[in-house]
């Protein structure tokens, strides 16, 4: 059985759909991406599975309550990191995971987490001084304190170095080793590369893609990018009818042709028959930022 399961949601804020119909479901033990450009409908459809917003129509179970109506079951079970939480301003870190530990039954030791979190020197400040980082890797520490079975982050690493970046990155992989499942919400295309088992796409409030990363790149367009410096002229229309070919770019003597493996191999034997030499020979695969742009046009 999914741990969570989200079945067409709907969500409209004054007659506008901002959550059209929204199914997925995530099973336990995965790190579940949902990624998707600015107003897509994101962190709407992660607090209907928090129990944060009451959807219009459709389910959404975790772990098989319904959020709204076993709040306090849900609760006990999910640890969510918000996008843009707020403590007292005088609260010190440790009061901080002190506090929230007792509102759990078996709370993590926090730390542990404080220190993966590179807390402990930040223990006795006020989370009102707090730079922007450091209060996020409060804000992680909290979603993890009450040891749940699953943990949603929404913008995990927005506001952290890079070396923050990376150390989170690591911890979070930790935690799905440990089996808790994580609902990631993300912008950042590396993120979700080395994170994600599998990621929706959310564009305009519906689903316009779900598979692994891999799958997702493989279905960006071109999959494989090849440039390379002609060591005689080429006839371009020559690499314009390669198989499988999508573009085919040229400065100053540098071609780029945008395709498949297969327009790669054609390309190599092409030059082999002209006995042209290619200079500088550069093959690279698609990126999960290239099938995002194909999938909903947007940048995130
Ligand atoms: N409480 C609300 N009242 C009215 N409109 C809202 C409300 N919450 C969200 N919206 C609108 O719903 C749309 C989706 O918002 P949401 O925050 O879910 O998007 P998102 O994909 O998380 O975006 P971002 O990446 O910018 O955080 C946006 O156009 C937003 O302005």
């Amino acid at each position: 059985m999914p741990i969570i399961e989200v079945r067409d949601l709907r969500k409209a804020y004054g007659g506008r759909a901002v959550v059209d119909g929204v199914s997925f479901a995530v099973e336990e033990g995965e790190i579940f991406g949902v990624l998707g450009p600015n107003g897509a409908g994101k962190t709407t459809t992660v607090e209907c599975v928090e129990g944060l917003r009451l959807p219009d129509s459709g389910t959404v179970r975790v772990a098989g309550h319904d959020p709204v109506a076993d709040h306090d079951r849900v609760t006990q079970l999910l640890g969510a990191q918000l996008q843009e939480s707020e403590l007292q301003a005088k609260l010190t870190v440790r009061e901080a995971l002190e506090l929230y530990a007792a509102f759990y039954p078996n709370p993590a030791n926090w730390r542990p987490l404080a220190e993966r979190l590179r807390l402990t020197d930040k223990l006795d400040s006020r989370f009102g001084k707090l730079s922007g980082g450091q209060k996020q890797r409060l804000f992680i520490a909290l979603a993890l304190i009450g040891n749940p079975r699953v943990v949603v982050l929404d913008e995990l690493t927005t506001g952290l170095d890079p070396r923050a970046r990376r150390d989170t990155w690591e911890l979070i992989e930790d935690v799905r080793d440990s089996g808790v499942t994580v609902l990631l919400v993300t912008h950042f295309m590396e993120e979700a590369q080395r994170l994600c088992d599998r990621i929706a796409v959310i564009d305009q409030g519906r689903i316009a893609a779900l598979d692994s990363p891999a799958g997702l790149i493989s279905r960006a367009a071109g999959s494989t990018v090849m440039s390379f410096t002609p060591s005689a002229p080429l006839d371009e229309r020559e690499l314009a009818a390669l198989p499988r070919v999508i573009s085919v770019d040229q400065r100053d003597g540098r071609y780029t042709l945008g395709g498949t493996d297969e327009t790669v191999n054609a390309a190599i034997t092409l030059l082999a028959r002209h006995h042209i030499t290619a200079h500088q020979l550069r093959v690279s695969d698609a990126t999960l930022d290239d099938a995002f742009l194909d999938l909903t046009g947007a940048t995130a």
